[in-house]
């Protein structure tokens, strides 16, 4: 593994999009969303907090309860820093609608179990701007809005590695939206697997979970997505790139 320059640890706010809003789930389940208003204004108000990228995810594509592509598209389009798109990338038709908006890169998850010839296809074809969910129960994958199970998380990231994925955004499904904090080991036995760039999602409940995480950045660990602690207001964003600076 390429040892990173610093051992700052990325943040991206997370801002889940479902009907239209602002929302967390708890463990992704579909009926236990929390509303909190407008993405436009969550997104906006994270860049101005200082955030260097967002994570916007559109729910509805990654259930299959329709979309909020044109909202996504306009909430990338307003913003100046970087976007990481989920939810529902799955054919030739939602990838360049996705690129279209100007996003820094998209994260394939479903496509990822039940396509992956296609995902290999785009792999060669945008590199790093394509990067791999990999959400997690034990050590298997879900998929379709984590209704799925897809498989043994190791096998997909031999293969997903062969084929030369540069980045896992990897999300413990029972830690997420759960605020009882990062499954650390998962992280660390992911890290051990591959020497990848890896994202870590879910759980995260305070400024020390961002710490710990950050101890991980030498072994490969290079970001983490933060979405029900910044909404629910167990610290401030300014707080949490103070703590992983
Ligand atoms: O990212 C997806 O494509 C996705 C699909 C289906 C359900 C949830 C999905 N993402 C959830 C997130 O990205 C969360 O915002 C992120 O893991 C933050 O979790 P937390 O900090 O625990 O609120």
């Amino acid at each position: 593994m390429t040892t990173p320059a610093t051992n700052k640890l990325v943040l991206l706010p997370a801002v889940d999009v479902r009907d239209g809003q602002a929302v967390r789930l708890v463990k992704g389940a579909s009926g236990s969303e929390t509303s909190y208003g407008e993405p436009l204004a969550a997104a906006l108000a994270w860049q101005q907090a200082g955030a260097e990228w967002i994570h916007l995810v559109d729910l509805d594509a990654a259930f299959g309860t329709g979309d909020n592509r044109a909202m996504l598209a306009e909430v990338t389009g307003r913003l100046d820093v970087k976007v990481e798109l989920s939810g529902g990338i799955r054919d030739d038709d939602s990838l360049r609608a996705a690129l279209s908006t100007g996003c820094a890169r998209v994260n394939l998850g479903t496509a990822a179990l039940e396509s992956p010839e296609w995902v290999a296809k785009v792999i060669a074809e945008y590199g790093d701007k394509i990067a791999v969910g990999l959400d997690v129960v034990g050590t298997t994958l879900r998929g379709r809005g984590w209704t799925s199970e897809g498989g043994d998380l190791y096998e997909a990231l031999a293969r997903l590695d062969a084929e030369g994925c540069a980045r896992y955004v990897v999300t413990d499904v029972d830690k997420d939206g759960t605020l009882t904090g990062p499954n650390l080991q998962l992280l660390r036995n992911v890290c051990a697997a591959t020497d990848r760039a890896v994202v870590a999602s879910g759980g995260v409940s305070s400024l020390q979970d961002l710490r710990d995480i950050a101890t991980l950045v030498p072994e490969g660990v290079e970001g983490a997505i933060v979405g029900k602690a910044l909404y629910a207001q167990a610290f401030t964003l300014e707080e949490a790139l103070a703590a992983v600076s």
